[in-house]
């Protein structure tokens, strides 16, 4: 079976040609959506990818959040389809209500372009499956409103189910003036979380620009791709 993985597009969405990419990387067919579908053309996952979605006005996410194909989404989510959001996609999941908290201008108030290391906590959400517990990876970072936050109560619970995707461990430039391990006062180093279910997933950096060594930084961020198609083979098996 070759997975069918939606990609979609609002206006202003830079990171669905890579994101596709990616997809077909780990032989699945990218599908692309357009903001305004109503349906999503029955593909067994989605990408909601990077970028600055009707201009990031208002909020980053906040009008795509609203947007005909997310109602779409909203509801197959639900119902259990595998979804992830890349750096804006996290912000649009977070406005969308399919994950808890938000993410607000990082700290230091700048846009924020480096390769960063992460380390990946979850294993057994439909997108980290490949990781090793613990492994750390190297992929872009990129964004002004990349900072997690939520109340600690979300956080705790967030960390008690294990639910806690990846967390900031560094900067491929540690040398550089203004380094910080934690790029952008993200609570609790907190890089990316995931539902309870575990389907519905979202990373702030960004692993489609990161999946062959040709282009480099490295290609770790294949195993995200990878992931959820050995969760589709057991699904349907
Ligand atoms: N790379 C991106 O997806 C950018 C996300 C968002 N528009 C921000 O700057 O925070």
């Amino acid at each position: 079976m070759t997975a069918r993985i939606g990609v979609i597009t609002f206006p202003g969405t830079l990171d669905d040609v890579d994101a596709a990419r990616a997809a077909r990387y780990a032989d699945c067919e990218a599908v692309a959506l357009w903001h305004a579908d109503e349906d999503i053309k029955a593909v067994d996952a989605v990408v909601v990818p990077g970028g600055f979605s009707y201009g990031d006005y208002l909020r980053a996410g906040a009008i795509a959040s609203q947007a005909p194909v997310m109602r779409a989404v909203i509801d197959a989510a639900r119902g259990g389809l595998p979804v992830f959001g890349i750096c804006n996609g996290f912000q649009i999941l977070c406005e969308a209500g399919l994950l808890p908290g938000a993410l607000v201008r990082n700290e230091r108030l700048r846009f924020i372009c480096r390769d960063q290391w992460l380390k990946i906590e979850n294993t057994s959400s439909a997108w980290t499956s490949r990781f090793e517990a613990g492994a750390e990876i190297l992929i872009p970072l990129k964004n002004a409103e990349g900072r997690y936050v939520a109340d600690a109560a979300v956080l705790d619970e967030l960390e008690g189910e294990g639910r806690v995707l990846a967390r900031y461990i560094g900067s491929a430039v540690p040398q550089a003036p203004d380094y910080t391990a934690n790029p952008n006062g993200a609570l609790r180093d907190i890089a990316g979380i995931c539902s309870a279910d575990g389907r519905v997933a979202a990373l702030m950096p960004h692993p489609e620009h990161a999946i062959d060594p040709l282009t480099g930084p490295t290609d770790d961020g294949l195993g995200f791709f990878l992931s959820v198609v050995d969760h589709l083979q057991k699904v349907a098996a």
